[in-house]
């Protein structure tokens, strides 16, 4: 049964993706609607900054919760996915002008994530109401021995899939009737780009920044052989923008077989393409060999290993994977995503008074 006091919060949820615009409507926890709406690569290309595309994603949120006849007078709080912000401790925040103005500078780097603050902000304060974000991509609980990379000036970097990351590991502990502070646990987000975090009694000690280290990934490299990626960059071949544009969108699976899309390359495998096999084969090998990795981060005292994001809809890789890990722990699989559930529930969690809003600051 649905506590009354909850009803009394109706949350619309926001979550744009490279690609799509996710949102939602939840009253207390019960969702009312979720749309995921497609966007053309002609049209979303046509802007030239990710910023630009504000008015447009913003426009197709209302024209939809107009046509379902959603009142946005009856919302009482936006809640967005947060962007490349300066590194936080995860939980709640309250989105401010200040957070505004530095995903609209992209200070960290862009990513479509940076939207979700910008448009929440925008229509809170046309409607007065508040607006929060939750584990933003840039959640940073890193121990200082993991900062360390090999060159002072380039220390390693927390960027993940936090929101899904600790929402899924949140309902495992649940499940097993523990909490989330209380357990170590190995989480492998298998997206467009791919995380592997270690959590230690609640805190991501660690993890892979999909867009420079790591498995390869749908669209990322990953790690890189650093040494022939220079003698590459001096070449001259690419400019810097190009660089960036493949170490972050045309690497991994697309860059070998022109496609992000795990389907479309266990198609082509199947009718006998050797690269592609050779690829999804790697793409499991580099993902167990990062669980791995991560598990002597917690000195083998892991509970659990939950694989998570779309690609762990796919069989033959969560199997493939699961062969190489299981030794070090029994594998949980939570095939997709919770994020907006994860949006709408942390930002309930702040309303109801159970948690307070981080503020934001520089
Ligand atoms: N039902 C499915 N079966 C197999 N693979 C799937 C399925 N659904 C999605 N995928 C694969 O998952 C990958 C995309 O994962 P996901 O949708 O979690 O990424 P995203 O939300 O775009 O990015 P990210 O998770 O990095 O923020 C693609 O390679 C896609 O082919
Ligand atoms: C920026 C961290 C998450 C991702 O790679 O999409």
């Amino acid at each position: 049964m649905i506590d009354n006091c909850l009803l009394k919060e109706r949350i619309l949820v926001i979550n744009p993706g490279a690609t799509s615009t996710k949102f939602a409507v939840y009253d207390g926890e019960t969702l009312i609607i979720k749309r995921t709406v497609e966007h053309l690569s002609a049209e979303i290309n046509a802007f030239v900054k990710l910023l630009d595309q504000y008015e447009y994603r913003l426009r197709i949120i209302l024209k939809q919760l107009a046509a379902e006849e959603i009142e946005l007078s009856t919302l009482t709080a936006i809640a967005a996915r947060g962007g490349i912000l300066k590194p936080l401790k995860g939980g709640t925040y309250e989105i401010t002008q200040e957070m505004v103005d530095d995903l609209r500078e992209a200070k960290r780097g862009e990513h479509a994530s940076n939207l979700g603050a910008v448009m929440a902000f925008g229509l809170a304060s046309l409607l007065k109401i508040p607006s929060y974000i939750v584990d933003p991509v840039s959640v940073d609980e890193m121990e200082p021995v993991a900062r360390i990379s090999g060159l002072p000036d380039l220390p390693r970097i927390s960027l993940s899939h936090a929101l899904n990351t600790k929402a899924v590991a949140r309902k495992v502990a649940k499940q097993l009737g523990k909490k989330y502070e209380e357990m170590n646990l190995i989480v492998a987000h298998l997206g467009t780009g791919i995380s592997v975090t270690p959590h230690r009694l609640g805190r991501m000690i660690d993890v892979n920044n999909p867009k420079e280290e790591g498995p390869l990934s749908p669209d990322r490299c990953g790690g890189l052989p650093v040494g022939q990626f220079l003698k590459l960059a001096a070449s001259g071949i690419y400019t810097f923008d190009e660089l960036k544009e493949i170490l972050n969108y045309k690497g991994g699976m697309y860059a070998y077989l022109g496609t992000a899309d795990i389907r479309e390359d266990f198609s082509m495998a199947s009718s006998g393409n050797q690269q592609a096999n050779l690829i999804l084969e790697a793409l499991s090998y580099q993902v167990a060999k990062e669980i791995g990795g991560m598990a002597t981060v917690l000195s083998g005292q892991v509970e659990c290993i939950i694989l998570t994001g779309g690609i762990a809809h796919s069989e033959p890789i969560v199997n493939a994977i699961i062969s190489r890990v299981q030794f070090i722990a029994p594998v949980i699989v939570i095939p997709g995503e919770e994020e907006l559930e994860a949006l709408a529930f942390g930002t309930l969690r702040v309303l109801q008074g159970e948690e307070q809003a981080q503020m934001y600051s520089m």
